[in-house]
């Protein structure tokens, strides 16, 4: 469905070149539900945009929809369906004629446009907004409407560019079901982008991590979760004393990685949280060690990007 190679957009200006996207090499079977995932000017939206014919490439190629990007945008066009950051067109029209204006744009006859809009609205929740005019929507409903314009026409091929930026939970969640049962129903395609970190695991079956314009990371969230060394299991115990005790105890386990102490609580990773605790409970129990409480935690993949590039993509998302 997608096959791009050593794909590159490069940016001039007054300060400088930037190298948004520095070799891009990917390939997205029928049927996949990708999420592009990394902090904030990692490239991501870039490589959407090539992959959209929004942006001609500074170098490579890429195949959409078995039309390339380059010589035939028009055939790509055709088949994919994009939700961008931005807002579309504010034409003074009412939700329900703007999806339906789309509908036509896009070819498809006045039953069919006129089914499929009614569809569309009830789908995502703006079936009691139909009459009300575009100008007037929230953002979360302007990004309802959004989603809803894009894949009108039931594209193969949906790009999603931050879908639920903006959206509350309740859209958030009514977004995911909505690109579940395209997936489903439809064996939709989805490219996603995301800074989202539970959208990225909750949604796709693979993850593609992209920091400064290249793929540092490819797989399914657990594949990549694996990568990083073991659960992290937390004991909190009674006093000052029994964490030190506690600690000599967990240093003895012998899949024990790092142990740290910080108060009355120790923390240590370990392959397999859920087997180790039971195990290391009995062992802090028989040395007298007064416990409170455990917890166990499996890697995030905020965990698998800290361990890939040394920061953390909250701290990203915080910038
Ligand atoms: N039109 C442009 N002119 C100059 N630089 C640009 C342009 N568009 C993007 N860039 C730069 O290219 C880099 C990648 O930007 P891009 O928008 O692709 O990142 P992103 O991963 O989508 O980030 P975000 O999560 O913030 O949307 C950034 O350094 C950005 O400043």
């Amino acid at each position: 469905m997608i096959d791009t190679r050593d794909l590159r957009r490069d940016f001039h200006s007054e300060n400088g070149t930037v190298h948004a996207v520095r070799g891009i090499d990917l390939s997205v079977s029928p049927g996949e539900v990708v999420a592009l995932l990394g902090p904030n000017g990692a490239g991501k939206s870039t490589t959407l945009r090539m992959l959209t014919t929004l942006l001609p490439p500074t170098s490579g190629s890429a195949v959409v929809a078995g039309h390339d990007v380059g010589t035939e945008p028009v055939e790509v066009r055709r088949r994919i369906g994009y939700i961008g950051q931005g807002n579309g067109s504010f034409n003074g029209l009412r939700v329900q004629e703007e999806l339906y204006t789309q509908a036509r744009l896009y070819g498809l006859d006045r039953h069919t446009a006129r089914r499929r809009t009614a569809e569309l609205l009830e789908q995502l929740q703006l079936a009691d907004l139909s009459r009300r005019d575009v100008a007037r929507l929230s953002g979360g409903q302007r990004r309802r409407l959004d989603i809803a314009m894009g894949i009108v026409h039931s594209p193969s091929l949906v790009f999603l560019d931050e879908p639920s930026a903006g959206l509350d939970p309740q859209s958030r969640s009514n977004l995911w079901d909505h690109m579940d049962r395209m997936r489903r129903e439809q064996d939709t395609t989805i490219v996603l982008t995301t800074h989202y970190l539970d959208e990225a695991d909750l949604v796709a079956e693979r993850v593609v991590v992209i920091d400064h314009g290249t793929i540092i990371a490819d797989g399914t969230p657990d594949e990549l979760k694996s990568q990083v060394s073991g659960d992290l299991v937390a004991l909190e115990l009674m006093g000052v004393d029994d964490a030190a005790s506690a600690a000599d105890v967990a240093r003895a386990v012998p899949d024990a990685g790092e142990v740290s102490v910080d108060g009355t609580v120790v923390q240590l990773r370990v392959h397999h949280g859920d087997s180790t605790t039971p195990e290391l409970v009995r062992a802090l129990d028989a040395a007298g060690v007064r416990l409170v409480a455990t917890q166990v935690r499996r890697p995030s993949l905020d965990d698998v990007f800290l361990s890939l590039t040394g920061r953390s993509l909250r701290e990203g998302e915080a910038a």
